[in-house]
């Protein structure tokens, strides 16, 4: 349903209401996102206790994006929440999520390792891959069905409350408190899993938290059911319903500016979170610091971001220049890769890499994000957002496997105990950065041609 005029006061108009919003949903992401990168500082404890090898751990990575990819379940989820609604759209994913996650939890018991339920039969195929791979693949993967779909209702939950008003900002502070789970978990992770080093101990504790976002995101419920009983009630609101058909999909791709958006998020993307899953290992390999610390270094990076990513979005919503920004983004990316790769394995050069992806990872998430709902009608949005979470979701889905069959076979022969060489996965990584900026480009030349507005404040005066 796309607003056309609203002439008197709302919920949204109350500054409180609309934070007090963005806080609950922002946490249910933080949920979401500390879950996502629970496993990611485990590599190693992976490789040791499961037997998983780099690849299989990819694989595990890359299982993430399976089903949103194969099944397009992110193009359902984007007509579901563009016909049902946001709340019933983001209560039923939300729980896909939980269930996901107490799969991929089950994977890493003792319960299911000593021949609990499912094991036998997740033995009897495919015996190269461990039962407990498969099991946690299939959590993960339902999971990502959930996560995503549920940030696409998020961004569609951002847009309500806050178009034209502090949009960047708030999606700036959304993707910082998503951020912060990412931090705990690369931090605490480790930790967590105690001195007897046990894995399904963090999972747990993920659970829980997911659950808790999920009452949270009962909260906005009752929110947004008032904003809607309001709008519904206001007879100087003229709401005109565009009935959403699948072939509007297609529709999407005649928009160059979509198309730009949506190859600049996969290039971009796919040299970011699939390059976390490996860095807390890079940090352990290429850098020597000791495993429980790895972590707390790939952490500096959502910290850097949680900061910088809101302040970032205040200034384009004040100032502009989303699209330039996006150009350096993509420019500091590289940077950053290229330490990794070709520099020494000195500290510093993981710290000032590190902080380089952190500007990167702030400048082109907090511009290209609110740059959606300038090339896109507010009606189609949803299925927008659906559209450019799952073409970037082929590069989560790929990258991860690629950078673990890339490290496996660049270290073949490698002898016992030997630390693990980076150069050649970390190739790839420099590889998406410049052609995300050559993506940048043309996606500036085109917002000039076009006037989508782009490089334009996003906060109407
Ligand atoms: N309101 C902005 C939403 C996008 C944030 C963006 N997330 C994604 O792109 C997800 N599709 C992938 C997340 C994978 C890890 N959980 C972000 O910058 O985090």
């Amino acid at each position: 349903m796309a607003i056309t005029k609203a002439a008197s006061l709302s919920i949204r108009d109350s500054k409180s209401a609309r934070w007090f919003v963005l806080l609950t949903v922002s946490f249910l992401m933080l949920t979401g996102y500390f879950f996502t990168d629970i496993m990611s500082p485990l590599q190693g404890m992976l490789r040791d206790q499961m037997g998983w090898s780099n690849s299989s751990y990819g694989t595990f990575a890359g299982s993430y994006s399976v089903l949103n990819v194969f099944c397009l379940m992110l193009i359902f989820g984007g007509i579901i929440l563009d016909k049902a609604g946001i709340r019933f759209t983001g209560t039923f994913f939300v729980g896909i999520m939980i269930v996901g996650a107490f799969f991929n939890y089950y994977a890493m018991t003792d319960t299911f390792n000593n021949g609990g339920l499912g094991y036998d039969f997740l033995n009897s195929f495919l015996t190269d891959y461990k039962p407990s791979l498969k099991m946690a693949m299939i959590g993960y993967a339902l999971f990502g069905v959930g996560v995503e779909i549920a940030g696409i209702t998020v961004s569609r939950i951002i847009v309500k409350w806050f178009k034209g008003k502090e949009m960047a900002l708030a999606m700036g502070l959304e993707m910082a408190c998503a951020r912060g789970g990412m931090l705990i978990a690369f931090s605490a992770s480790p930790w967590m899993t105690g001195a007897d080093k046990i894995i399904s101990r963090p999972l747990a504790f993920g659970v829980i938290l997911l659950v808790i976002g999920l009452l949270a995101f009962f909260v906005h419920n009752m929110m947004d059911k008032r904003l809607d009983a309001e709008v519904a009630a206001d007879t100087s609101v003229v709401a005109s319903e565009e009935e959403f058909k699948a072939s509007d999909v297609f529709l999407l791709f005649k928009n160059p500016g979509f198309i730009l958006i949506s190859l600049l998020c996969v290039l971009f993307y796919s040299a970011v979170f699939p390059f976390t899953k490996f860095a807390p290992d890079l940090m352990v390999q290429k850098y020597g610091f000791a495993e429980e610390f790895s972590g707390m270094i790939v952490g500096l990076l959502p910290i850097g971001t949680m900061i910088l990513t809101p302040i970032f979005g205040a200034f384009m919503d004040k100032k502009g220049k989303s699209a330039s920004i996006m150009m350096l983004g993509s420019l500091l990316l590289i940077f950053s890769h290229t330490i990794f790769a070709f520099l020494p394995g000195n500290t510093g050069f993981a710290f000032a890499a590190m902080i380089v992806l952190g500007f990167a990872f702030s400048f082109v998430p907090a511009a290209m994000w609110p740059s959606v709902p300038k090339i896109i009608p507010e009606s189609r949005l949803g299925s927008a957002y659906a559209m450019i979470f799952m073409i970037q979701n082929v590069g989560l889905m790929l990258f991860p496997m690629l950078l673990g069959a890339v490290l496996d076979s660049a270290n073949e022969g490698l002898a016992e105990g030997a630390a693990l060489n980076y150069t050649e996965p970390m190739m790839l990584m420099v590889g998406c950065g410049i052609a995300a900026l050559v993506v940048a480009f043309f996606l500036r030349v085109v917002d000039k041609k076009r006037g989508y507005g782009l490089d334009l404040p996003n906060i109407q005066e």
